[in-house]
Order: structure tokens, then sequence, then C-alpha cells
């Protein structure tokens, strides 16, 4: 049990109702179905439900403190009101203080962008391990406390869990901790509170507009990552985006940029491109690396930047960062038994898509073909789907449109989304089959030796949900299996 006062300090409330002196706390919830005797509520107005109608429903279950944004009408003597104006500001305070402050003890590191977050945060965790600190990651595909595996749901999860991440991390001494800050976290204040040392920009494309509903709404929403951070903080753009400007445009933080292209303090170059890596120049030193892709490059960028802003030494840094592998489902390849190459990227965005094709295109000969196996996700931004069918259709010998995660919505429905994309003179490039599976085999099927085969979208997902029902999914196993199957 914890005392209230030592939970609430620096709260900003409006009005304190009960005997707040005195109370204790067994734990802090903002799910009314995980609320236990003497736990304390915070009711947050959500994306479909708003938490004050489970006010009373807490209290019922033995909650003594409800922190609210309205004062329910009928009070309760036993129990403490707290009136705040933004309950998910006062979230991030009550989590800090509830689990100690855990980031004030860390040193952490956000990486935002619609590109790169996972493959730069993973980067970085692989990096300071191998320079010897133990650390913790927060990514879209595990959450990672010095080795030992955490399952999430979230890209950036609640600001209590969060938090519960970060202590735990803090008690078995992790240094370092990065984490991917998504633009649905930021503005759901799910970061509220969290001391950051480096905040770092990749890019800002086409995404999330179901969420955000403009392209402007969607830039900001990211910017409020930067305009948030201390002055003793660094932030770090990309020089190369459009918007990689803006975004440090009100940030406190002291301003740095990379590059591939122009001129800033981090600079780097591909000297060299292969199918099984790259050469690249960084900062005027030679680095070796398995990834592939321009956009690896400037992944691989922002990662030494910020090992070089975290003061480590350049030489270890270069050394540690030439032996990093690839992330789950960034542009993982394998040669089929019959000789065609499959990669699995988890491009789910046109952007993502086009960088994908652009680097096989640099890696591709005329003779050989490249079939593409892509879907689009259901209940996200319906917008993504003809340019993707659009991009897909046109860079491939053959375009597979398939299910993605069709998740509430009718896989028929999606599809029939993708191919308004399509442009006329490209309709016999293409192929609808809803069932993923098929889908891959299909591309199998047609695909000769030397062929590359692109299944995009899902890349280290291990699930397909359809009908609002997740099944075992997984394009790197399916492939495999079906390579063995029809190679028999
Ligand atoms: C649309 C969205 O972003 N939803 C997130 C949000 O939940 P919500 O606001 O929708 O919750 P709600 O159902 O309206 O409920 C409101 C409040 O009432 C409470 N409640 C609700 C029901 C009940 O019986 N009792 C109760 O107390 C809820 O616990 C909540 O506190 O806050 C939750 C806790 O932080 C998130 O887990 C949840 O993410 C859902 C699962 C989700 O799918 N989010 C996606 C869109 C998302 O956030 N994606 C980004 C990555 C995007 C990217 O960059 O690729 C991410 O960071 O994961
Ligand atoms: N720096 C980058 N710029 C553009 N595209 C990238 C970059 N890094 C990776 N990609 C492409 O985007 C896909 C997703 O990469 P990654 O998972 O690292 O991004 P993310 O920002 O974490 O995505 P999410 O928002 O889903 O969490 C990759 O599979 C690759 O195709
Ligand atoms: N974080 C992204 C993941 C999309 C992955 C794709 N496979 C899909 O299901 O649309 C989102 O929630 O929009
Ligand atoms: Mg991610």
């Amino acid at each position: 049990m914890k005392t209230l006062q030592n939970i609430i300090n620096g709260l900003n409330i409006t009005q304190i109702l009960g005997d707040h002196q005195h109370a204790m706390i067994a734990s802090l919830e903002f799910d009314s179905r995980k609320v236990n005797v003497n736990d304390i509520f915070v009711a947050l107005k959500g994306t479909q439900v708003d938490g004050h109608l489970y006010i009373d429903e807490v209290i019922e279950k033995g909650a003594k403190v409800i922190v609210c944004e309205v004062l329910p009408s009928n009070l309760h003597a036993d129990v403490v009101y707290i009136q705040v104006e933004d309950t998910t500001i006062a979230l991030g305070v009550l989590a800090s203080n509830y689990y100690e402050n855990p980031t004030k003890d860390l040193k952490l590191v956000g990486v935002t962008g619609t590109n790169g977050k996972t493959t730069t945060t993973t980067l970085l965790y692989q990096l300071f391990e191998k320079l010897g600190y133990p650390s913790v990651l927060v990514s879209t595909i595990r959450i990672l406390i010095n080795g030992d595996v955490y399952p999430t749901n979230n890209t950036t999860p609640d600001i209590v869990t969060l938090n519960r991440i970060f202590k735990e991390a803090v008690d078995r001494g992790c240094e370092y901790a990065f984490m991917e800050v998504s633009s649905h976290g930021i503005d759901q204040n799910r970061i509220a509170g969290l001391h950051y040392v480096v905040g770092a920009f990749t890019n800002i494309t086409h995404d999330h507009l179901d969420y955000h509903k403009t392209f402007h709404n969607y830039i900001q929403a990211k910017k409020k990552f930067f305009d948030q951070l201390p002055e003793t903080s660094y932030a770090i753009s990309n020089l190369d985006d459009k918007n990689g400007r803006v975004m440090l445009q009100n940030t406190k933080a002291k301003k740095k940029f990379f590059t591939l292209k122009g001129d800033a303090e981090f600079k780097a170059k591909i000297l060299e491109s292969r199918l099984d890596g790259m050469l690249l120049d960084i900062n005027k030193n030679e680095l070796w690396t398995s990834l592939i892709g321009e956009f690896n490059a400037y992944n691989l960028l922002t990662v030494y930047a910020i090992a070089m802003l975290l003061g480590q030494d350049e030489t270890e840094v270069l050394t540690s960062l030439s032996t990093l592998s690839n992330v789950d489902g960034r542009f993982q390849s394998f040669r089929t038994d019959a000789g065609a190459v499959v990669i699995v990227d988890y491009a789910h965005t046109p952007d993502a898509l086009l960088n994908v094709i652009n680097t096989i295109e640099s890696i591709r000969t005329k003779n050989e073909q490249l079939i593409t196996v892509v879907g689009c996700g259901g209940d996200r931004d319906k917008t993504k789907r003809p340019e993707m069918a659009r991009i897909a259709s046109s860079r491939s010998t053959l375009a597979i449109f398939t299910s993605d995660n069709p998740r509430s919505e009718d896989p028929e429905a999606i599809l029939s989304d993708m191919e308004k994309g399509v442009e006329p003179q490209f309709f016999n490039r293409t192929l609808k089959i809803s069932d993923r599976k098929e889908a891959i085999k299909t591309a199998l099927k047609m695909s000769n030796k030397g062929d590359i085969i692109l299944i995009a979208g899902k890349g280290h997902e291990t699930y397909q949900e359809i009908k609002g029902e997740r099944h075992h999914f997984s394009d790197v196993e399916i492939a495999h299996e079906l390579s063995q199957q029809l190679n028999k």
C-alpha cells in the first residue's frame, strides 16, 4: 500500500473532496475491469467510451479514490474525489509517482516518425547492450528488459504500463531505455511525465489519417513530442524530410540534424549497395552493414548520431553497429527451394512500400520478375489503400492483392478500395486473392529461379485478424512451408 499524498504530489488539482490525508492506495487503475479494493481509479475519456461512466461500478468494487474531470452527482462519504482538468495528464503524474519516477534514473530515448521507429529503437537497444549497458526496449514487436521478453499490444503502451516497465528496468540495473513514440501515444498523452534525454524524428508520410483526419494534425501530433522536451535534452531530426525542420521549430531541446543529401552535423552516404548489405560512409568513417536499402542508411545514421549525443566512443559504436542484424519482418529474406528470393517486409504505408520496392529495384536485374503480395489493414486509414495498390501494380511485374488484417471490415470491400488505385494500363498486372495463404502460394508457383517475391504489410506479425478474431499466421512461416511443399 502507498500513501495517496505521495502519489498525488505535483498533481494540478482543481478540487479535492474527502479524507485525502490518510488514504492508502493498493493499485493505480484506469480500466474499471481491473479495479479491486482500495484502488485509485482514473476516468479517461477514450475514443470509444467515457471512463467516467464506470465510476459507480468501481466504487462498488471498493475503489477508494476517483480522479476525474467531472465530479459525479452522487458522492460517497468514504471516497476521495480529485477533480483535474485533464485526466490523461494526471495519469502521467500519478503513474510516475506511483513507480517512483523511474525515467529520472534512466537515459530515455524516444523515437517518433511514420516509418523506422521499430528498426531504429531495436538497433539502439542491440547496440547499447553490445556496448555493455543493460537496456530496455519498448517497441511494436516486443518489450525487452535486458534480454527478457515481455508481450505488448501497443507500439506506445499506456503510461501506467510504461512506468511499471521502466521501474522494473531500473530495479534490474538498466541504464538506457529506447522507446517508440507513436502519434496516437502522443495525442492521447500516453507519454505524459516521462523524462527524455533524446527525442528523434525519422520521417513523416501518409498514415493514420483515419485518426488524425488531416496531414496537418498528424504533423502537429508528432511535433507535440518535441515541443515538450526539456532544455537539457537533445532533439534530433531528419533534414531530408520536408517536415524535418518544422518538427524542431518550437522545441526547447538542443537541436541536431542528420542527412544523406545535404549538410548537417551527422552525415552519411551509401558507397555500395548489394543484396547482402551496404557499405556506408558515416561522418567520414566506412561502415559495412548487412542491412539494406536507403531507409536503413537513415536508420543506422540516426542510431550513430544518438550514440554520439549520448557520449559513446565513436570507434566502439561503429564496430558494434556493423555487427547488428536486421529486425524481424523488416526486409527479412530467404531463398526458396526453387531458387526465388522471398522478402517479408512490414511496409504498411505507401511510403514504406515505395522504399522497399525502390530498394529491390536497385538490386534486381531486368530479367528477374518482382511479384508483390500486398493487402491493407481494416479499421485503419482507408486512403492508404488505392495508393499502396497503385505503387504495387505500377512497380511490380505482378501484384497480388490480398488480405492484411481485415479486422472488423469485409475483406472484399478492402480489396475493392485497393483496386481503385490501379491505373488502367496496369490492370493486367494484378490479381486479387483474398486468402493470404493462397496469394502467397500463387506467387511462389508463378515465380522462377532468381525472381523476387515481396510479401508486404505484416512483417513480424504472427496473427491475422479476421472478423475481430485473431488466427495464427506468419508470412515467414507460410512462405517457408509452401516453398518446401511446392518443391516436393
Ligand atoms: C484507438 C486507440 O488508440 N485506442 C487506445 C486507447 O483506448 P481508447 O481510448 O479507445 O479506450 P476506450 O475503449 O474508449 O475506453 C476509455 C476508457 O474507459 C475505460 N473503460 C472501458 C471499458 C470498460 O468496461 N471500463 C473502463 O474503465 C478504458 O480502460 C479507458 O481508460 O487507449 C488504450 C490504452 O492506452 C490503448 O490500448 C488503445 O489502443 C488500441 C488497442 C489501438 O488499437 N490503438 C492503435 C490505433 C494505436 O494506438 N496504434 C499506435 C501505433 C500506430 C502506429 O504508429 O503505427 C500504438 O501506439 O499502438
Ligand atoms: N527510416 C525509414 N524510412 C522509411 N521507411 C522505412 C524506414 N525504416 C523502415 N522503413 C520501412 O517501413 C517499414 C516499417 O518499419 P518500422 O517497423 O521500423 O517502422 P515503425 O515506424 O516502427 O512502424 P509502426 O508505426 O507500425 O510501428 C519497414 O518494414 C520498411 O519497409
Ligand atoms: N501500427 C500499425 C500496424 C499496421 C500493420 C498492418 N499489418 C495492419 O494491420 O494494418 C497500425 O496499427 O496501424
Ligand atoms: Mg513500430
